[in-house]
Order: structure tokens, then sequence, then C-alpha cells
């Protein structure tokens, strides 16, 4: 018996398609079920002025697969020497949807972050006037806070004394893989939103641990202690508001996954879609994944939920997903969630 579900056509508020060989490879990847993405800015040199920005997209655009109206939504990389001007400009023509808070050094390519946040407190007055949301990696870098601990920390050290020195600016706290992380964002009212990862609904940081080291479950921040995986199950399909999917897909090439210093990002784009509606089903939430994927984020980024639709099924045999894809610089390993997933995209 198969069973079918449609919903609008989702979107991914977070969201790594990197540039060159790796770009062409995964976006037809996320292109196949999103309409829109919000696209990190953490290249290699950063994404941090408007022009920049542009470029991007315009590389992004040429890659599209034949006839696909995917929209990438483009951020900047915020550094101490951003120009707010430069953000209200890039904001104002509609180029930039969000701007992306980095801690100096916290992850995956992120040297030219901030690390003295008073340099920042410009574009920050300026992003709060012009309601454009600034997006955030939530961990503290302090050498001496344990690696599990660095969201909960972020949340009273930085992200909280941020948020009351800047009235009005709307955050979106990203990747929470914490139960505080989940109630921080859920007390903060409609300035706040939280954006959360197919994997970190899926993995505890068992998985990444016993039995051998699993270098494709390491990702930042690193998934945590079970009852924060079940704290962020029950958030994301509460249907609440304040909630809503980021997948953080972020590719590396196999040789720097499987490396002595392997690199932090779990790549999900390829199944996405049917993992959701997998977790969805067994928590008895199949009518809020609309809501997780399709309808909260473009609600506070005040955008239209997309007109388009997509259709998922669920067959009777496993559906068989590619556990790679091929990119020139090597194959790329495609998130394993551990379990048989009946769920497909039309
Ligand atoms: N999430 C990750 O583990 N890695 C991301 C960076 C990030 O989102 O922190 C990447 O760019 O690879
Ligand atoms: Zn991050
Ligand atoms: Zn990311």
């Amino acid at each position: 018996m198969s069973k079918t579900l449609t919903i609008p056509r989702p979107d991914d508020w977070h969201l790594h398609l990197r540039d060159g060989a790796m770009l062409r490879a995964v976006l037809p990847e996320t292109t196949r079920d999103f309409a829109r993405a919000i696209i990190m800015p953490n290249l290699v040199p950063p994404v941090v002025t408007g022009a920049q920005a542009s470029a991007y997209r315009d590389r992004i655009l040429a890659t599209l697969p034949e006839g696909s109206r995917f929209q990438p939504l483009m951020t900047l990389y915020l550094t101490e020497d951003t120009d707010p001007d430069d953000v209200a400009a890039a904001a104002a023509s509609d180029l930039v949807k969000a701007v992306k808070l980095y801690p100096a050094g916290a992850t995956t390519n992120s040297a030219s972050g901030v690390a003295n946040f008073d340099r920042v407190r410009a574009v920050l007055d300026r992003m709060a006037e012009i309601g454009l949301p600034l997006c955030v990696h939530g961990e503290v870098t302090d050498s001496d806070i344990d690696i599990f601990d660095r969201e909960a920390v972020f949340i009273d050290r930085v992200l909280d004394p941020v948020r009351r020195a800047t009235p009005g600016l709307r955050v979106v706290m990203e990747h929470i893989t914490t139960a505080q992380g989940v109630d921080y964002v859920r007390a903060g009212g409609d300035t706040i939103g939280g954006t959360i990862t197919t994997h970190h609904l899926i993995i505890n940081r068992n998985h990444i641990l016993v039995g051998g080291i699993k270098p494709h479950y390491y990702c930042l921040p690193v998934a945590k202690r079970e009852e924060h995986r079940l704290a962020l199950r029950a958030a994301a399909t509460s249907g609440e508001p304040s909630f809503f999917l980021g997948t953080d897909s972020a590719p590396h090439v196999d040789a720097l996954k499987e490396h002595a210093c392997g690199c932090a990002g779990c790549f999900t784009a390829t199944n996405t879609m049917p993992l959701l509606a997998h977790v969805f089903e067994e928590e008895h939430a199949l009518d809020h994944l609309a809501a997780f994927a399709c309808h909260n984020g473009p609600a506070f980024y005040g955008l239209p939920v997309n007109d388009r639709t997509l259709t998922m099924e669920k067959g009777d045999m496993p559906t068989d997903f590619p556990s790679k894809i091929d990119c020139a610089d090597g194959p790329v390993t495609v998130f394993d969630p551990g379990f048989d997933v009946y769920w497909r995209t039309a």
C-alpha cells in the first residue's frame, strides 16, 4: 500500500553550495526538491560584499539544471570590516536576504569571522533598522569551553547580550543542537527563529563515536546527547512558527572527511525530504511537515509560500538513495540515516 503526501515546495534556510566543481555536483541535489535556499557565504575567500554576493549568485544561476526555477537567496559574511552602507544597499536591491555571523574560528572557513562584537555594532544597528535578519552560527570558541557546551554558553555570553543591545534585530539561531537552543528560541518571540537540520533529528553523539569513529556524522555544532535530539524532534515536529528547516547540507569530498583531521559537515541535500517524512511520521506529525519545511521559514523572512508543490510517496520497499554523489574533485558521501526509509520524492 503506498501513501502520498503533497506539500508546498519546501525551502532550505541554511545551505552550503560551495563553488566550482562542488557547486556543479551538489546544486541539482537541492534543486530537485527545493524552491529556494539561503546560501551560506563561507567560501574561500568568503562572500563579504554585495558585489561578491552578486557574482556568486550569477555563478549559481549559470549552474542551474535546465529549466530549474530554483532561487538562491544570498547572504553576506559578517566581518569586523563590513560596511553598513554596503549591507543596506545589498538588502535594498533584494540581492541579500540575511547577514551571516561566524564567531572567528568556530567552524569550516570561519577565520574571517567576528572576534570583537563591538566592531560590528554599527552593522547590527543598521540591520535592525532595515529588518535584515542575522543568521548565527551559535558556538563560542573559547578553548576552555567543552565542545558539547559551546552552543549553550554562546546563548548566555554572546547571543543574548547582542540581542539586548540591538532591540528589534531579527536573528536566526542556526542549526540548533540543544534543548537550551530550543528553549531560547521558543521564549524569544517573533524576532528570533531557529533552524534545525535533518541530521540532528536523527543522530546523537553516540552515532559519531560508538563502535568506531564515523566521520560522515561529524558536523558543527556537533550532535549532542539523546535528550537534546529529542528536544529538537519535539520542536521541529511541533508546528510552532519559530522552528524551520535549514539542512546545513555541507558537502566535503570524502578524502577530507575520512582524514586525520576530518572536515565538519554532513551532506543531506539528496535525501533530506524523505528523511524528514520518515521522522515526522515516526512522531505522528506528518501534518506538521509543511509548517517546518514550507511555511515557517517564509513567514520569518517575509516571503510568500511557494505555489508549486512537492509530492512524496511511501513505498513498500526501502528507497535506494545513492550512497555517494560524484564531483570532479572526488566523491561526496550522502548522509546515511542508518535505517531504512520508505519515503521518496515523486
Ligand atoms: N556545519 C558544518 O559542520 N560545516 C559547515 C559550516 C557550518 O555550518 O558551521 C561547512 O561549511 O562545512
Ligand atoms: Zn554553522
Ligand atoms: Zn552550515
